[in-house]
């Protein structure tokens, strides 16, 4: 197998595993030579080797037998040194969110630190009414001054930009302080370092090696609700890196009292930061992203020329996560220079065809969740919350029975977009409001209404 082929491999893997998984475990792999049905690899650290290995082994052999490469396992083993190989920087280069350098580990080789996106930084990060304050604290944890709240907690919707603020603020504090032992990673990770702790009976090592560190911050903390001891753990590591005074920053995907299955007390130890949301984009904030892509698109692509009005038509029509605003741009631009032609409104229209009809077609169920919320002047962070209020679990329901009526999406998937509920939930949700909707005059207006908004 070439480079090349690999490359080709990397793209498909890409798509299939997600942009932030393959840029943490994919992109810093080196494809060194397949022989007798062995697939083998350099990579950082046996770590890296290890949770791909367990995590996305089937994944990587499936693509390469697709790309007509059959291969029974694969095999890491630790480069000796060396940046990142000029594979990973060509996937890399034509990722769908644009020109960027491979990633790079944030902590010496002694710290757990999961690698940095190099584009994930604070220049590139757009600010609008939805982010400013969640940007704004990020910058003042990001000075590395005096700490004043501990933990900052970020959370908000996917593709709204958590993890790239907290890759932002440990580039910036790498920078400024680069004594600092600063480490990024995943909860999953921490708990992966934990597990693996257990079974080499290192325990010792593990706890002094995260209580050693100036700055921690853990991405997803959600993912270890429900797990009980990494939640111990995490729970020791946070209050002896709080009792020196070290900075924790966590991010999740909902507000630390809205976690089912968290601990009491670490709940409240997480409520004592500060905790700051990051809202849905607006208009503004989405062309504000568009632009700033923009800018770095025409050093990739000189001379391709942009017709007026393009970059609204996409705000406007484009309103999920930056992610999804991110990609179309992306295909946008290298399908424009694959033609050779201006990219035009109808350009726009032809080759995103797709994408803007799945926007068309959407009504998500985080905007049935917020008219919802809005509607009855509730807090948007309820719907996924435990709260079972009447005035907040009735407007849950009438969500669920939308998010049921107006989105193709399965009965477990809303409960999952609904705080994990199980799909019985929903079930339950959607009879019960079907039988109000005949017997309670007011709610069957109030869903009228809502379901003439969404679908607007
Ligand atoms: N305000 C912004 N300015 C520039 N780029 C942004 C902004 N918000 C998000 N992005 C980009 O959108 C993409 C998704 O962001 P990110 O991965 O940080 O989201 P997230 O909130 O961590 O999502 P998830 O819940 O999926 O982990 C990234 O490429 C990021 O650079």
């Amino acid at each position: 197998m070439t480079e090349e082929t690999w490359g080709l491999i990397c793209d498909d893997l890409r798509k299939t595993i997600g942009q932030n998984n393959f840029v943490t475990w994919i992109a810093p792999l080196r494809f060194s030579a397949v022989n007798d049905g062995v697939a083998r690899f350099d990579v950082p650290t046996s770590f890296v080797g290890d949770w791909v290995n367990r995590n996305f082994s089937d994944k990587i052999i499936d693509q390469m037998s697709r790309n007509g490469i059959e291969v029974d396992r694969l095999e890491f083993s630790v480069a000796s040194g060396g940046s990142a190989p000029a594979v990973t920087h060509r996937a890399a280069e034509t990722s769908t969110n644009g020109p960027r350098r491979a990633p790079e580990a944030v902590a010496g080789d002694d710290l757990p630190g999961a690698p940095l996106d190099s584009r994930f930084t604070f220049d590139s990060f757009v600010t609008g009414k939805p982010n400013e304050l969640a940007h704004a604290a990020a910058r003042r944890v990001a000075e590395g001054g005096t700490v004043t709240f501990n933990p900052l907690f970020l959370y908000g919707g996917v593709g709204l930009g958590k993890t790239h603020l907290m890759h932002a603020i440990a580039w910036e504090l790498r920078a400024r302080a680069p004594e600092m032992r600063v480490v990024y990673l995943s909860a999953e990770q921490f708990m992966y370092r934990f597990v693996q702790a257990l079974r080499e009976r290192d325990m010792m090592g593990f706890k002094a090696l995260f209580r050693s560190v100036d700055v921690l911050m853990v991405d997803d903390v959600q993912f270890i609700a429900g797990k009980d001891s990494t939640q111990e753990e995490f729970f020791h590591t946070f209050n002896a890196l709080v009792d020196q005074n070290k900075q924790i920053i966590l991010s999740g995907d909902r507000a630390p009292g809205e976690i089912e299955n968290l601990e009491e007390r670490i709940r409240s130890r997480l409520q004592c930061g500060l905790i700051v949301d990051l809202h849905p984009t607006d208009y503004e904030l989405r062309l504000g992203i568009l632009q700033q892509k923009v800018e770095l698109y025409r050093q990739q692509y000189p001379g391709l020329v942009l017709s007026d009005g393009v970059l609204e038509f996409l705000a406007h029509r484009i309103v999920n996560n930056v992610r999804v605003l991110e990609g179309a741009l992306t295909r946008l631009f290298a399908f424009a220079s694959l033609v050779g032609r201006e990219i035009t409104l109808e350009l726009t229209q032809d080759c995103l065809a797709d994408i803007l009809r799945a926007s068309d077609r959407k009504v998500t169920i985080e905007v049935i969740q917020r008219r919802v919320s809005e509607h009855f002047n509730m807090r948007l962070s309820d719907m996924i919350g435990p709260k079972r209020h009447r005035t907040i679990a009735r407007p849950r329901q009438i969500a669920m029975y939308l998010s049921k009526q107006l989105t193709s999406r399965s009965l477990p998937e809303i409960g999952r977009h609904f705080g994990g509920r199980d799909h019985t939930t929903v079930i339950h949700a959607v009879k019960r409001i079907e039988e109000l909707r005949a017997a309670d005059p007011q709610i069957a207006e109030d869903l009228e209404l809502l379901r003439r908004m969404l679908e607007a």
